[in-house]
């Protein structure tokens, strides 16, 4: 009823006041004949409807949140469970990840993920726990970087694989060379959010440790790499494979970027196989857990931490339950707070604890410790960077750590110029399967979606070279118009349509999807970027061939839903943001304003030369002196006059002589030769004031 139709919108003041008196006296209908109003329910009959509501049963149904709201997300979704898990366990374990990642169809619309690594393995009384049960985990609980926090990732997928193909989980773990594989087959009961074992009766099935386990899941179809250890999971679900932005292939390269310490392998549904080789050979230092930061605490909490602990003075209950927290610290926020140091923390009433926690907020205490984080680091950023990325310069700053409610976080970034856009790469054969998977309604919008990079400027261009109309449907170009295509999208040069690719990453792990809604984009559009040389509207990206890498590292994300794809605006994370960009664009600003300076001495140079000999021959019949030594000195002019085009860099940008000190950088940078694709120099520790080290890559 309370939609307003546009015939509604054009009835007349009377009109409209005599319907809302017809509703008024439709609604008096509801008003029982003593002008009370009739009681449709009572608090029995509701009573007799409320239910407790499973986790399993509320996520099945909100399957959105945990980022199955379509088909094709649902595919990466669950890829991204499964290799996220397997990273973190061989991080845990020590052990230098190596992860494959297989997806086959299985049917229309259906395909089926396969995962494996060789990380620690699952002992066998915890696979139908974790694979079957939504909120278990073991990352919850812990103060400590990972890519894993809720304890629902893997088990959601299963869950959605369950829903749309009936099929259950395949799990293969072996803990060690000389301990059986265990092979479970494993759904979940939604109803109860409990894990039902379908195979060996029940029981699940033992792989004798001196049996080979690829041959005993070759009837599965279940494709095992020899490990001593690891874990293979395989999910069938009711999926679409498409590539471009937002795709599988996209996060294994992102991943890729962010993790040079991994060697990962895929095998896509067409059977097409991609390699990305580790380029680190040492895994990151291993992050420490800590405990909570009393800044972080919340009221609610403190009463339950004050119920819960073992400890029994508050003294000791303040001391071991906190990060920072020493004896002095704790005597001081007692005497504050007006308190026992000797108390019995499970005897505080309400005032005492509020008293507590305003003392807590209110006395200096060291934030907390950052061993707890594992940033990626300068070095590895650009490793990453210069091996995926394209590009003529690239630079890499690491924040120190800072805190979000309690919370140490820290920020990195990394920044590649110059680097052609992906479009430059595709072939024929390619931008024909991306426009037969495409969802987009027009040309427009298959480019700008599909290329990261091209902004509606740089559409409009390529379809203007390419004689296109925008709103065509990508499905319906014929032969000719696809070749025309690719033409426009290899040849038109889009340095200046082109818009900065933000690479979002928490805690090592990609976000692909919910750019807008992300700190890190919106902190991006409202950074100034002109001073740095690029162009940029109000609150918009800026414009230019760069890729921003962003990197937000914490012992908790805090992501703005479960589906862990943004992540949310605290003004502290927004600040370290800031001061990254600003810290990455000024080395960009450096880098183009000579580049720009050297360009534009070498042209004034050039319209010297173009003169010269006339002015020399000219000089010489009035004077009657030496052609050629006139010559020679106006050259010796020239050259002194334009002497910026020899320094540093030529016009491609490249460094002639003398090359920009670290310390001018101040930073982490490479500066590539365009010629020959080498790093023509390279800086990795150039901070002022610290030893410099130069290295080729
Ligand atoms: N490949 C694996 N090897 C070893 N342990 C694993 C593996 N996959 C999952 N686990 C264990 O199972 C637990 C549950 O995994 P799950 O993906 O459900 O949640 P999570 O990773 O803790 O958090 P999130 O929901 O944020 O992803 C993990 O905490 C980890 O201890």
């Amino acid at each position: 009823m309370g939609v307003s139709t546009a015939k509604q919108d054009q009835q007349s003041p009377q009109t409209i006041e005599k319907s809302r008196q017809a509703g008024q006296s439709e609604a008096s209908s509801a008003v029982g004949g003593n002008g009370q109003p009739r009681r449709r329910v009572s608090a029995e009959s509701l009573a007799a409807k409320q239910r407790e509501i499973s986790v399993s049963e509320f996520f099945a149904k909100n399957r959105h949140l945990l980022g199955f709201d379509n088909p094709r997300k649902a595919l990466l979704t669950a890829v991204k469970e499964a290799v996220d898990n397997a990273l973190d366990a061989c991080e845990e374990a020590g052990v230098l990840p190596e992860v494959w990642v297989r997806i086959d169809p299985t049917g229309e619309s259906r395909y089926r993920v396969i995962v494996q690594d060789n990380g620690p393995g699952i002992v066998k009384k915890q696979i139908p726990l974790i694979f079957g049960k939504l909120l278990y985990g073991s990352k919850f609980h812990r103060l400590r970087q990972s890519r894993g926090q809720q304890g629902i990732g893997i088990s959601a997928a299963g869950m959605y694989g369950l829903l749309t193909t009936g099929k259950p989980v395949s799990i293969v773990s072996k803990t060690g060379p000389r301990k059986p594989a265990h092979f479970y087959q494993i759904q979940i009961d939604t109803k109860n959010n409990r894990p039902e074992i379908v195979n060996g009766k029940g029981d699940g099935v033992d792989i004798p440790a001196n049996e080979n386990i690829g041959e005993f899941l070759q009837p599965f179809g279940l494709p095992w790499n020899d490990v001593e250890h690891g874990t293979l999971v395989a999910i069938e679900l009711e999926a679409k494979y498409q590539r471009g932005r937002g795709s599988v292939d996209e996060y294994l390269f992102q991943t890729a970027i962010a993790n040079p310490h991994v060697t990962l392998h895929y095998q896509d549904p067409e059977g097409k196989t991609r390699d990305f080789p580790r380029v680190a050979e040492q895994l990151p230092p291993e992050p420490k857990e800590i405990k909570p930061h009393p800044y972080g605490v919340e009221l609610g909490w403190l009463v339950t931490m004050l119920k819960d602990t073992k400890a029994n003075t508050l003294s000791g209950f303040l001391t071991e339950s906190f990060s920072r927290v020493s004896p002095a610290v704790a005597q001081k926020i007692l005497e504050t707070a007006g308190l026992s140091s000797r108390a019995n923390p499970r005897r505080v009433g309400r005032h005492e604890a509020e008293a507590l926690f305003q003392a807590l907020q209110t006395t200096k205490i060291q934030s907390p410790a950052t061993d707890c984080l594992s940033p990626i680091g300068e070095e590895l950023i650009l490793r990453g960077l210069r091996q995926l990325v394209p590009g003529e310069f690239y630079t890499a700053v690491t924040r120190p750590p800072a805190v979000y409610r309690g919370n140490p976080f820290q920020v990195e970034v990394g920044l590649a110029y110059g680097g052609a856009p992906a479009t430059y790469r595709v072939s024929l054969e390619t931008l024909e399967e991306l426009l037969a998977e495409t969802d987009a309604r027009t040309l427009r919008q298959f480019l700008t979606t599909t290329f990261d990079g091209i902004g509606p400027e740089g559409a409009d261009k390529i379809l203007q070279q390419a004689r296109l109309k925008a709103r065509m449907s990508p499905a319906k170009l014929k032969a000719r118009e696809r070749q025309q295509l690719c033409e426009a999208l290899q040849s038109v040069n889009l340095t200046e349509g082109q818009t900065m690719t933000v690479l979002r990453y928490a805690n090592r792990v990609p976000l692909l999807f919910q750019a807008g809604a992300c700190a890190i984009t919106q902190t991006v559009m409202s950074t100034n970027w002109r001073p740095y040389g690029l162009s940029q509207s109000r609150n918009s990206l800026p414009t230019g061939p760069v890729t921003l890498l962003v990197h937000f590292a914490s012992v908790w994300v805090p992501f703005t839903s479960e589906s862990k794809e943004a992540i949310a605006a605290y003004p502290e994370i927004q600040k370290e943001l800031r001061l990254a960009f600003q810290a990455v664009g000024r080395r960009l600003g450096m880098y183009l304003r000579r580049r720009l300076r050297v360009r534009q001495q070498g042209e004034r140079r050039n319209i010297f030369l173009r003169y010269l000999k006339e002015v020399a021959n000219a000089v010489s019949v009035m004077r009657g002196v030496d052609r050629d030594e006139v010559y020679r000195d106006l050259m010796e002019v020239a050259k002194r006059v334009t002497a910026e085009a020899d320094l540093k860099l030529d016009e491609h940008g490249r460094p002639v002589r003398d090359d920009p000190t670290p310390e001018e950088f101040d930073g982490a940078v490479i500066i590539v030769n365009p010629e020959n694709e080498e790093p023509a120099q390279t800086v990795i520790s150039g901070k002022k004031n610290s030893p410099v080290q130069l290295q080729m890559f």
